[in-house]
């Protein structure tokens, strides 16, 4: 769909996932009205998927309900058998290296805990040193660290089930990093947790990235996560990708426009300067609309020249509304 250049090359030389041409079917029954017996349908949940991640890279993997993008991170992590085409993580066929890539990587689902609900948190994390035979001295290591920048000192005692939502997120993110994965998916982290709590974690997510170069694969509906961390942003939508590349040319898909916000010392009729529209006027505040492509120096010199202005300010396009008119062209493809 995009042409420009922050488009990504969906395959490249040195990626540590790799997708080609990816498939995934379901055969379902439904019950047809009328007949006894129920009629066999097939749900197309993936195809013709193609990108590839390379190392260190933080990518948000966003689309609509029933995109597929649950179906695709199952395919990724083993889950789920690809019915056509192809996928590798870190060199290896994920459904058929399934405990080999476990080693590897780390999944965390928002709303689905892999911590061993009746046993303190600490007692899930030890059991993991065993299950990934972490020595002891890294696992040391991690668990200080984690519990030190995630705060999760006083709770290390405490069962499961007894963590509030954000402590067991925490020690969820902290039990799928204690063995170094080289990929973290994370499917909704910030899922029902307070802005204290998303913005700590956001945080801790890229000093990872930036310490240890771990590769994230975040899926979320919270488009503040995808702008707070990653710079590469891939859209599915019916099971392909309608987008994949840089936020800022998300940001400039679908002609869309940004906003010059000038406020005048006095009211007056609406500015007149080429390359940009007034789209509405607030006493003396105006908003002028101009093509999110376009430098808005020379309308801003414009402005200036001609008016007396108090204060002027720009606002990018709404990347919810950019998102919203992507699904809804993928719809009507
Ligand atoms: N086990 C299954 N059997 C039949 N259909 C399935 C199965 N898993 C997923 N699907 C279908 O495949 C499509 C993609 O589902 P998927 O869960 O991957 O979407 P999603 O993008 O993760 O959605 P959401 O944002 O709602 O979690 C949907 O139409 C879904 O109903």
């Amino acid at each position: 769909m995009s042409t420009d250049a922050d488009r990504h090359d969906p395959t490249q030389a040195g990626a540590l996932i790799e997708v080609q041409d990816l498939e995934r079917t379901f055969d379902v029954r439904r019950r047809v009205e009328g007949r006894r017996r129920r009629s066999r349908e097939q749900v197309v949940a993936v195809h013709d998927l193609t990108f590839s991640v390379r190392p260190g890279e933080m990518v948000g993997y966003i689309g609509p309900n029933g995109a597929g993008k649950s179906t695709t991170i199952k395919m990724l992590t083993g889950i789920l058998v690809p019915t056509g085409g192809r996928v590798q993580v870190a060199g290896l066929d994920p459904s058929r290296n399934r405990v080999e890539l476990t080693r590897r990587i780390g999944v965390v689902f928002g709303q689905r805990s892999t911590l061993w609900w009746d046993l303190p948190l600490i007692d899930s994390f030890e059991l993991l040193q065993r299950m990934y035979r972490i020595p002891p001295a890294r696992y040391r290591e991690n668990l200080d660290r984690f519990i030190e920048i995630l705060d999760l000192g006083d709770q290390l005692d405490t069962p499961v089930r007894q963590l509030s939502l954000g402590q067991r997120m925490r020690g969820d993110i902290t039990a799928a990093l204690l063995h170094d994965p080289e990929v973290l998916y994370l499917d909704e982290p910030t899922i029902g947790l307070d802005v204290v709590s998303k913005g700590r974690l956001r945080e801790f997510l890229r000093s990872l990235n930036a310490e240890r170069n771990t590769t994230l694969m975040l899926t979320t509906h919270d488009l503040q996560d995808i702008e707070a961390l990653c710079e590469r942003v891939i859209v599915i939508d019916h099971g392909t990708s309608v987008y994949d590349g840089s936020l800022a040319g998300l940001h400039a898909q679908g002609g869309s426009t940004r906003t010059l916000v000038v406020d005048l010392v006095d009211e007056a009729p609406p500015i007149d300067v080429p390359g940009a529209e007034v789209r509405r006027v607030e006493g003396p505040r105006q908003w002028l609309s101009f093509p999110s492509d376009a430098s808005a120096a020379p309308i801003v010199a414009a402005v200036a020249s001609a008016y007396d202005v108090a204060d002027l300010s720009i606002q990018e396009p709404d990347i919810e509304d950019v998102i919203r008119d992507l699904y809804s062209r993928g719809a009507q493809a």
